[in-house]
């Protein structure tokens, strides 16, 4: 990740600005009279039980309702204080020293934020630096929920990164900061598991969470002050707050349901993108936050997963936003833990209070109904457009679709596995035209039909299948297996996130044709492709060079009839060509394919890509492209000559930031030659179409 100049970032300077200043006039009261005692205790007598040792001098049970991840977070930069202090006599750093380490976590915040969202520093700087909730919670109020937020917000940088274990072991620490984090961690299993690219990494991020979290919490839990302490505290008791009445001395708890609920939807999710991710685990804050007399420390956990839907400036998240901040802000002054300030004899903690007391139950009340309406608002905006009108959350109900067609032997199913490697096989359902012939190779009727001819493949039942597999309903299916002739039985075959048809007849039905995203037609030169006939049929189909010869003569006049007419159909055109000629001798099965060096002319339609496409594969594989226009403008086609290998398309792909990275693997299959090229080109069209795609 490349360094950020925070400094030159607008308004940065401002936000630090102001915390230096708050942190040397203020002077929460939660962190003088709780947090700092026992930090300062646990730094005198070192313990393995600080909980208990301080009970033993101090009955302020509600002291310090953490575990040892906050303690050790709190302790390196308060000792440091509490070192100067007695050096020079005062009594400044120390508290000094918990504050900095609150400032510290802020940035931490800031800045994974600023490299989980690039290019919105600027917005990030406004909404998070500048936040009236980060800066009342830090400095005013003093809770230092910031710390197992910032610890949160690294697991989950790690977890875009793919590394699971990593962020298993930060999640652990995340909890052991404060246990209520562990609210986040179903929603982690969920998506780990229901994200084929991630499930193998399910079992190994649960073993890293669960044996760090034993061994952090295992030196804790014999411990009666830290049960007293941390765990039985009045934080843990505010989820039973909304209760109903079942009947005597019974009641149902409304926030667990909800929570439930919310983890039951999310399991339904067929893939979970990253985005789906953080505004789930934003409306599980938020059921906990507006179901329960939260603190406001707790709001500032909804921040970081606030900041994805905020960005995307819909009409009235600024408005509804504004008025939430300002509305927790004005309450919690009122009725939360303030600061006092230091120089000045003014007293604004009694002024707050006797502000407070000029509010009834039903003035208070309304307050925080207000504050629960905007934050139900915002929740429910973070449910339609970061969820529900998520693209990939729609594959879920709409998977992705690419139809390849083209005569036989043109490397309809070469190109189809080679996208299929990209997806990774357990994200995709490949359809094949061959399980669709009417007849077996032996059937009697190919004397009078070719393959190519409808009427010899079950059109209706391709096309069938393919609407079905769509709709995420399972298939019956039969397979031909080229090497004996014959069909096997009929297998199931299940629906998936991306759906991949090759066949001589995938465009040939303009309604089935319509329902992909994208549409693939190969068209290698007739020398190239008879030459790759011969040897695929020679060598792997167990067929003589007569009876391939005497099937292509048999076949032309279908290929024009039924195949060639589905090219207007397509997309995108690859049209392959050898540079050498000489060197395609289609009779000859033993020449070997390195052989053939091959140059492709690619037709590209409706789709604008190939500029930033251009720039990238002249500039990191050094070939050699033109580009001719049409007359309509609309199409474009390339030539494209030179030497690609997978590595240049694996770093060509990440240089061109896809919207939708997340529809690869985890590793794509990039293939060398034009294959590679294809590949590029097909994703390229596919990111695009789907930025559009309504539904
Ligand atoms: N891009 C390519 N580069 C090199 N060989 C290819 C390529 N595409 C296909 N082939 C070869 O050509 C033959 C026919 O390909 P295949 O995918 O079976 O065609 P189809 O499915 O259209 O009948 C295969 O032996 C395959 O190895
Ligand atoms: O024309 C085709 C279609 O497949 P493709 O488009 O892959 O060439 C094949 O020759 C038939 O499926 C028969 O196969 P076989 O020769 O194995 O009986």
């Amino acid at each position: 990740m490349k360094n950020i100049a925070y400094f030159n970032i607008p308004y940065f300077k401002t936000g630090l600005l102001i915390r230096i200043v708050l942190i040397v006039f203020l002077a929460p009261e939660i962190q003088t009279d709780w947090f700092l005692p026992f930090i300062s205790h646990f730094i005198d007598q070192p313990s393995f039980d600080p909980w208990s040792d301080f009970l033993l001098v101090n009955e302020n049970y509600r002291a310090y309702p953490y575990g040892f991840t906050m303690l050790f977070s709190h302790t390196p930069l308060v000792l440091l204080g509490s070192f100067i202090d007695d050096f020079i006599k005062l009594s400044f750093f120390e508290n000094l020293g918990l504050k900095a380490t609150i400032l510290i976590a802020d940035f931490i915040v800031f800045s994974l934020l600023v490299k989980l969202y690039p290019n919105n520093s600027e917005a990030i700087t406004t909404l998070y630096w500048l936040s009236p909730i980060v800066l009342f919670v830090n400095y005013w109020n003093g809770q230092t929920d910031i710390i197992p937020v910032a610890i949160l917000l690294y697991a989950i940088t790690l977890t875009k990164k793919n590394h699971m274990i990593a962020s298993g072991l930060t999640l652990a620490l995340a909890v052991t900061a404060k246990h209520s984090m562990l609210i986040v961690i179903p929603f982690f299993a969920i998506y780990l598991y229901k994200n084929k690219r991630y499930r193998r990494a399910f079992f190994p991020f649960l073993f890293s969470f669960f044996s760090a979290l034993v061994l952090l919490v295992i030196p804790a839990i014999f411990s009666s002050g830290f049960v007293e302490m941390v765990l039985n505290t009045p934080e843990t008791e505010r989820i039973y707050h909304f209760a109903i009445p079942l009947g005597p001395e019974i009641n149902i708890y409304v926030t667990p349901i909800i929570y439930v609920l919310l983890l039951y939807s999310m399991w339904r999710i067929s893939w979970i993108s990253f985005d789906v991710l953080m505004a789930s685990i934003g409306l599980g804050f938020f059921a906990l936050i507006l179901l329960t007399p939260s603190p406001v420390g707790w709001y500032l956990w909804l921040l970081p997963f606030l900041i994805g839907y905020l960005l995307k400036k819909n009409e009235y998240s600024n408005f509804l936003f504004g008025t939430f901040t300002f509305l927790i802000i004005c309450y919690h002054s009122m009725f939360s833990f303030g600061a006092q300030i230091n120089y000045f004899e003014y007293d604004l903690i009694f002024e707050l209070d006797k502000m407070s007391s000029y509010m009834n139950i039903h003035s208070r009340s309304l307050w925080v109904t207000l504050i629960t309406t905007f934050g139900g608002l915002l929740s429910w905006r973070l449910l339609r457009e970061e969820i529900l009108k998520n693209k990939i959350y729609l594959i879920g109900t709409n998977p992705i679709a690419i139809g390849i067609s083209g005569d036989s032997g043109a490397g309809k199913d070469t190109f189809g596995a080679s996208l299929a490697g990209l997806f990774g096989k357990h994200s995709v359902s490949y359809v094949s035209g061959d399980d669709y012939h009417v007849w077996d190779r032996y059937g009697g009727m190919w004397n009078a039909l070719t393959h190519l001819n409808p009427s010899a493949n079950y059109i209706h039942k391709f096309c069938r299948d393919i609407l079905a597999l769509l709709e995420r309903k399972s298939i019956y299916c039969r397979t031909y297996e080229h090497t004996t002739g014959l069909f096997s039985e009929p297998k199931l075959r299940k629906g998936n996130n991306v759906l991949i048809a090759s066949g001589l007849h995938t465009l040939f039905s303009k309604s089935l044709s319509d329902k992909f995203d994208v549409r693939v037609f190969l068209e290698p030169s007739d020398q190239l492709r008879y030459f790759w006939k011969y040897q695929r049929d020679v060598n792997a189909r167990g067929s003589n060079i007569e009876s391939v010869s005497a099937s292509l003569k048999k076949r032309q006049s279908d290929a024009q009839r039924y195949i060639h007419p589905q090219k207007k159909r397509a997309d995108i055109i690859f049209q392959l060509i050898p540079l050498n000629q000489d060197n395609v001798s289609p009779f000859n099965p033993e020449q070997n394919f390195d052989d053939v060096r091959l140059k492709l002319q690619v037709t590209i339609k409706g789709r604008v890509y190939y500029e930033r496409l251009s720039k990238v594969l002249i500039g990191l594989c050094g070939i050699s492209l033109e580009k001719h226009f049409t007359n309509d403008n609309d199409n474009v086609t390339l030539t494209i000559e030179g030497d690609v290998f997978a590595e240049d398309m694996s770093l060509a792909i990440q240089s061109l930031n896809l919207t939708f990275t997340e529809l690869l693997d985890i590793y794509p299959v990039w293939k060398d030659g034009m294959l590679g090229l294809m590949q590029i080109i097909t994703i390229l069209h596919l990111d695009e179409t789907m930025r559009v795609r309504k539904k």
